[in-house]
């Protein structure tokens, strides 16, 4: 039996392993583990309770426990053979964070990996970046699945982000690496932000897909949101940013930031009007029950081909943020971080 001790990665060890197009099949994979019923065909299966939290008077804590099997780890790894993998994220939200000084992000995790057969704790990973990467990509694959694969003309298309913080900021680098747009909006409740963001993400263009690309900051949420086709909203806001009026017809949307619900970011006249598409039903029963929408099925239904995309009209991504996500990225982090000790 192994005596090792588990390791631990902090976030700048795992900067340096990141790649977008791995990172969007470990989401693949926790999407098609969650819609997957059927454990004895080719594709992975999960077991996952709805999250739990722990209210405090700061903020709050929330349990992810979740375990995914026959996941393939490495995309470009044609040979490797299905892994299971057993984790528990555990991540706080504690709104006040960013107005401390110094400053702190709102949300702080740790990913625990666990030997699969023997239970025992492997690696422990902090999860800020991962959570960033993870909820992005995730936003990523949905886009291509819910927009991408009902466009025909994919030239001059338009992106905007609504909230530049830490996960707005990810989803502009992740669009930015996979996905060619011809303009990125930005929008924030605070300027000097979005001109933060701006500044960055002209450093990066060079090196991404999207060399061409015109970024430009706007002064609302209406005039940011004017001829987007894909808009990504990622704010604490409790209170709708977002008309029906602001949108194009076809828009698809990212709506993945959680104030008081999962589901504030949007406007009824919008959930009235659109096809809402979600990471997992155990978690939407809890989180989601208050959303009056039609919601049409998991992003994992599409990837099976149990669901069909709908031909036109708004798509909305309602992401909640499931375990199953932070299992698949958190055991690729783990294993590229094993491969450089190697080395
Ligand atoms: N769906 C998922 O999987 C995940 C969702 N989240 C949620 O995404 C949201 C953003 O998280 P981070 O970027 O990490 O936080 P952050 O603190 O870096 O950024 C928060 C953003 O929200 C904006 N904001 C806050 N209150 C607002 C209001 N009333 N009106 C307009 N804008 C407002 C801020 O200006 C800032 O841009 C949070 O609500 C968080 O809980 C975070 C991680 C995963
Ligand atoms: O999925 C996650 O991770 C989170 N979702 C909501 C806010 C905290 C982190």
């Amino acid at each position: 039996m192994t005596t090792e001790q588990p390791v631990f990665i902090s976030e700048n060890e795992l900067k340096q392993f990141t790649d977008w197009k791995e990172i969007l099949h470990a989401l693949e994979q926790a999407f098609l583990a969650v819609s997957n019923t059927d454990k004895s065909g080719s594709h992975p299966y999960s077991s996952q309770p709805a999250r739990t939290f722990v209210h405090t008077e700061g903020g709050v804590l929330l349990c992810m426990p979740g375990f995914v099997g026959n996941h393939i780890v490495f995309k470009s790894d044609k040979t490797s053979t299905p892994s299971s993998t057993l984790a528990c994220k555990l991540i706080t939200s504690f709104g006040d964070n960013p107005k401390r000084d110094p400053p702190l992000p709102d949300i702080n995790g740790n990913i625990f990996l666990f030997d699969n057969i023997t239970g025992k704790l492997q690696a422990t990973l902090e999860a800020n970046y991962i959570t960033g990467l993870r909820t992005a990509a995730a936003s990523i694959v949905a886009t291509e699945q819910l927009f991408f694969s009902r466009v025909v003309d994919k030239s001059n298309l338009v992106l905007g982000i609504i909230g530049t913080g830490t996960q707005g900021e990810l989803h502009a680098i992740g669009f930015l690496n996979t996905q060619k747009f011809a303009k990125i909006k930005l929008w924030n409740r605070t300027r000097s932000r979005s001109e933060r963001l701006m500044a960055k993400l002209s450093d990066l263009v060079p090196s991404t897909l999207n060399a061409e690309v015109v970024i430009s900051i706007h002064g609302s949420v209406e005039e940011c949101c004017k001829d987007c086709d894909v808009i990504v909203t990622a704010t604490s806001t409790s209170t709708p940013l977002i008309f029906r009026s602001f949108l194009k017809p076809d828009v698809h949307i990212n709506a993945i930031g959680a104030g008081r619900s999962h589901h504030a970011e949007l406007a009824q006249d919008i959930y009235d009007q659109c096809s809402v598409f979600i990471d997992y039903k155990t978690g939407a029963k809890v989180e989601l029950a208050n959303l009056k929408s039609n919601i049409v099925g998991e992003i994992g239904e599409i990837l099976l081909g149990t669901k069909s995309v709908p031909a036109n009209g708004i798509s909305v991504f309602q992401s909640i943020g499931m375990a199953t996500e932070d299992v698949t990225v958190g055991r690729l982090f783990y294993e590229k971080y094993k491969q450089a000790r190697s080395d």
